[in-house]
């Protein structure tokens, strides 16, 4: 993930005790109930989130060290609420993200399109250099599936 948007820090201890050499910070963005949550925990825990669906208040956050190229990389990866009410608390987290996932469901017509409107929101609040990423979620999803 190459970004000139700002980078946080480098040669430190994570909480839980893992050494890393960068950090950066990723949002996960897109409508209200695409699978941020269960994407970012299963990213994280390697587990389905199954169960009632719990819409995200405002936003939380998770830390997962990887390893890319012999380094060790701290991402801490923002997910936020999809309601247009948490709007004006997670526009304050744009600024210093170096990626942001754009996410859509892709049995969701209705959240591809509203990808067009998350994208103004990037423009207006993120960093101009910030690393964009679309990725089209719930694809194991096969009885209803308007978008190929
Ligand atoms: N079948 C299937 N269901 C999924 C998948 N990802 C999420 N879901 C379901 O979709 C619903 C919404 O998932 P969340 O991860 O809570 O959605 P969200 O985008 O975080 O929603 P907000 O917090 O409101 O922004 C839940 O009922 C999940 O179980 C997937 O990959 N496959």
């Amino acid at each position: 993930m190459e970004s000139r948007a700002p980078r946080l820090t480098c040669n430190s201890l994570s909480r839980s005790g893992a050494f890393y050499d960068l950090t950066y910070k990723v949002m996960l963005l897109g409508d209200s109930g695409v699978g941020k949550t269960c994407f970012l925990v299963q990213f994280k825990d390697g587990a389905f989130l199954s169960g009632a669906f719990l819409a995200t208040v405002g936003i939380d956050f998770r830390n997962k060290v990887v390893t890319v190229d012999g380094l060790k990389v701290k991402l801490q990866i923002w997910d936020t609420a999809g309601q247009e009410r948490f709007r004006s608390v997670t526009h304050a987290y744009y600024r210093d993200a170096q990626a942001l996932l754009l996410l859509y469901d892709i049995t969701s017509k209705t959240s591809f399109d509203n990808i067009r409107a998350w994208l103004t929101e990037v423009h207006e609040y993120a960093h101009k250099d910030v690393v964009i990423m679309l990725l089209g979620n719930k694809v194991f999803v096969t009885s209803c599936r308007p978008l190929q």
